[in-house]
């Protein structure tokens, strides 16, 4: 049976970002037929995209400051790169992705949306140049020690790692503390960024990279 995304814009939507929604439902569109098509989304993932995948990556931009240069490191098909694009067209977002079906996506998606404020990187996170971006955002990617190897590197002294994180945030935490301290971290914190008609809030482990003096360059949006 072919499971179908909703037509209708979540009123939700319309509500929390009033400016992005008609592009984000096109996307949620592009997902739901593309997407699945290729292999990118499980069918039984589309009748909860908005949920479960477009709003819970939405949300994220509330960690991330003005007209920052972000990379979101293995995108797979713009998770949350597209999604943060759309909803802060003050930011410049790398779409960091090695697999070239997923960039072919990707590059299709980008002009569709009219993304002036993505593009589009084929490379794994290890090759990226180093201490180029002001925020490197991850979900689903890897477990976190491990990620933190790959992210905190390219963050720009003082920079941000943010990475979307189930259930395990705390406990991928307490295992990769000694791993954070040998890669010059400092502050580290778990986020629980709500929306009251959403039942899961996004838990999301925000990482400063290098010495953060004070950290008031990332100055948080709120909850
Ligand atoms: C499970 S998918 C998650 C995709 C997307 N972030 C999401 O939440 O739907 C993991 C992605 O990480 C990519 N990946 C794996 N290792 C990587 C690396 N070293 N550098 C960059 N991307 C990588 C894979 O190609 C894949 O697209």
């Amino acid at each position: 049976m072919t499971e179908h995304v909703s037509r209708e814009t979540p009123p939700l939507v319309e509500k929390l970002f009033p400016r992005a929604a008609d592009r984000l439902a096109a996307y949620a569109e592009l997902l739901a037929t593309e997407g699945t098509v290729r292999g990118l989304i499980g069918p039984r993932e589309v009748p909860r995209l908005w949920d479960r995948h477009l709003l819970n990556c939405a949300v994220l931009e509330r960690l991330i400051p003005e007209e920052s240069t972000v990379a979101d490191i293995g995108t797979g098909a713009g998770l949350p790169g597209i999604v943060l694009a759309l909803v802060r067209p003050d930011l410049q977002v790398s779409l960091v992705e090695p697999l070239l079906r997923r960039i072919t996506f990707l590059q299709e998606a980008v002009e569709q949306l009219d993304l002036g404020n993505a593009t589009v990187v084929r490379s794994r996170a290890e090759d990226l140049p180093r201490a180029s971006y002001d925020v490197v955002t991850s979900r689903a990617v890897a477990p976190l020690g491990k990620l933190a190897g790959w992210c905190l590197p390219l963050c720009a002294e003082g920079g941000l790692m943010l990475a979307m994180k189930g259930s395990s945030a705390e406990e991928e935490l307490d295992a990769s503390e000694h791993e954070l301290e040998s890669l010059g971290a400092e502050v580290w914190h778990i986020h629980q960024l709500g929306v009251d008609e959403l039942a899961q809030p996004t838990t999301v482990v925000s990482i400063v990279a290098g010495r953060a003096a004070g950290g008031s360059r990332h100055g948080r949006r709120g909850r």
